[in-house]
């Protein structure tokens, strides 16, 4: 009988679970599809039952092959998306045509902007720990739409989530919340242990105040702690055995700051120091930058600092972007010559990335380096605004350097330029954190982007850091895993854990002066679109 803890991970595109040893070893993963619905432009739905049963489809695949076990514990972690259930427990639509079954607003739904203006325009104590301003892909704003917009689903609103505090629930019964999720999305002051009832007022939700916050959470435990156990009917579709314990969840990106910041380099576990040096990049349909200090550090536009919600008493910032490997994905997808590409590369039973990695190394044959094909082609990424540093959803991506060719080299330079830009975002919120006292000279990297090589060579150059990868590939299903593994007394703290658990493999160094020079002269362009984008603005508003 194999000892093992579960790790569950609900990232935007699919649902993935992996068995792992105590120690950390994973011996089985599996990975579902879930669906989304794009009703309108800004508008991004998922439906609670589909994510369920992808995930319980997952931790069943992942199970499938490895001989009999014993399961010490489990972990969720998931996208910060919003899902409202009513009285009975049932979904909610929030959808526009109301449809039944989508009762998940996903993180990057924007549909709240003016109602984050709104709340922003208050001037609240506690938008101080969100980053100064709070984010329309916040639960706050989310919540005030659905009251304003749908008022008949905000009557029937009796649960609100975050998802990952939604599939605690489902395993488990258990109605509490995490500290991760409260504290990051939800404006619970960890630092106090207090929701703020007259902020909840002044933003006019003040009836969540009212009823002593019951909709949005009553109990309030740090991520890891044993929050229940599998209850009968969960582990009947999880395929497992009721009463296994179940960990306070954590978000996603935190799930894999877990999974990588505490990892020992070169046989070193990390001190206070190095811990300082440190961020770790969780880089998948977004990216997410999460770094920890002992005080709380107020960084312009950085989301936080958040007490405790990733690791029990330090304080968290975490810088993202709201669209990384969507954009990287949605300028291939997009592009005239990708069908072409992607049938041929579908042929050389490749992916697409490959392909195109491939394509840009024969095209950078004699140069010095392969960065150099972009000398003339610039993005700004926002497409899909600025969560960090500069806070602003309202900025869009821009191309500078387009010729009038549509073929396979330009697709690749496009691709090229776009990681690049990318990378450049990275480096700007690396130079925010650094700004209020970080030392940053270390990306602990994880995510879906991280088998991309070129996505890591160009984030090594564009920052100036190393970058490091971590032993465990899939090291955000690892912090899942370490949720559980707590949860289950496996290892007596997540820091535990994370000793235990997790450790750095492959390090990637920054490219030399030359390549320095080069970025730095790519980021300056980089930060001059933005001004540009504002000087159209004002032309614009001028009229
Ligand atoms: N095999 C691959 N090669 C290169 N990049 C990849 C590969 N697989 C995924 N990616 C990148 O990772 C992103 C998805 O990361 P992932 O962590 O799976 O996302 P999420 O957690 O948001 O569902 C994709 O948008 C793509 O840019
Ligand atoms: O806001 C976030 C974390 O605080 C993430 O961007 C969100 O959870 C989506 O993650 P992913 O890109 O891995 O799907």
């Amino acid at each position: 009988m194999q000892d093992i803890v579960i790790g569950v991970d609900v990232g935007t595109g699919s649902a993935r679970a992996g068995a792992f040893t105590p120690q950390g070893a994973m011996l089985g993963q599996a990975a579902r599809p879930i669906r989304m619905w794009r009703p309108r432009a800004d508008f991004v739905q998922q439906s609670s039952d589909d994510i369920w049963q992808a995930v319980c489809a997952a931790v069943r695949g992942a199970l499938r092959d490895l001989g009999p076990v014993r399961v010490l514990g489990m972990g969720f972690d998931a996208t910060c998306s919003l899902v409202v259930l009513d009285a009975e427990f049932r979904p909610v639509s929030i959808s526009p045509q109301g449809e039944p079954e989508q009762d998940v607003m996903v993180w990057m739904d924007h549909r709240a902007a003016a109602e984050a203006e709104a709340i922003n325009a208050g001037e609240h104590e506690v938008l101080r720990y969100v980053g100064g301003r709070i984010s329309l892909e916040m639960q706050a704003p989310k919540l005030l739409w659905l009251k304003r917009h749908r008022p008949q689903a905000w009557a029937r609103a009796a649960h609100v989530f975050d998802l990952p505090d939604y599939l605690t629930w489902r395993a488990t019964g258990s109605l509490a919340r995490s500290l991760c999720s409260t504290v990051c999305k939800w404006t619970y002051l960890g630092h106090e242990g207090r929701w703020d009832a007259d902020f909840f007022h002044a933003i006019g939700l003040g009836e969540l105040a009212d009823e002593g916050f019951r909709r949005i959470g009553t109990e309030i435990l740090p991520p890891g702690q044993r929050l229940g156990t599998l209850g009968a009917e969960a582990a009947a579709a999880l395929g497992l055995e009721a009463g296994i314990p179940v960990g306070a969840s954590a978000i996603d990106a935190h799930a894999g700051g877990l999974g990588v910041i505490g990892a020992a380099l070169n046989g070193v576990a990390p001190d206070a120091a190095t811990l300082n040096r440190r961020v770790a990049l969780v880089g998948g349909t977004s990216s997410c930058h999460m770094a920890v200090s002992p005080e709380a550090r107020f960084v312009p536009g950085v989301w936080g600092p958040y007490h405790s919600a990733m690791l029990p008493g330090l304080w968290l910032n975490e810088g993202g972007q709201s669209a990384t490997g969507a954009l990287i994905d949605h300028v291939i997808t997009t592009h005239a010559a990708y069908p072409a590409m992607a049938a041929a590369a579908q042929q050389a039973g490749e992916t697409i990335y490959q392909s195109l990695n491939r394509k840009l190394a024969d095209m950078a044959e004699g140069l010095p380096f392969p960065a150099l094909l972009t000398e003339g082609l610039h993005v700004m990424p926002d497409f899909h605004g600025n969560r960090s540093p500069r806070a602003d959803a309202s900025l869009r991506g821009m191309v500078s350097g387009l010729r009038l060719a549509a073929g396979e080299e330009d697709l690749a330079l496009l691709y090229l330029a776009t990681v690049q830009a990318v990378a450049y975002g990275t480096r700007h919120i690396i130079e925010a954190m650094n700004a209020q006292g970080y030392a940053i000279d270390t990306v602990m990297a994880c995510g879906g982007g991280t088998k991309n090589p070129v996505f890591l060579r160009e984030h090594a150059d564009a920052t100036g850091c190393q970058l490091v990868l971590p032993r465990e590939p899939e090291a955000i299903l690892l912090g899942a895993a370490m949720l559980g593994a707590t949860a289950g007394g496996v290892q007596d703290s997540l820091a535990g854990a994370m000793a235990a658990m997790s450790g750095a493999g492959e390090v990637i160094a920054p490219g030399d002066a030359a390549v320095r020079r080069y970025h730095d002269a790519k980021y300056a362009v980089f930060r001059r679109m933005h001004d540009d984008q504002l000087a159209y603005r004002a032309l614009m508003q001028a009229r």
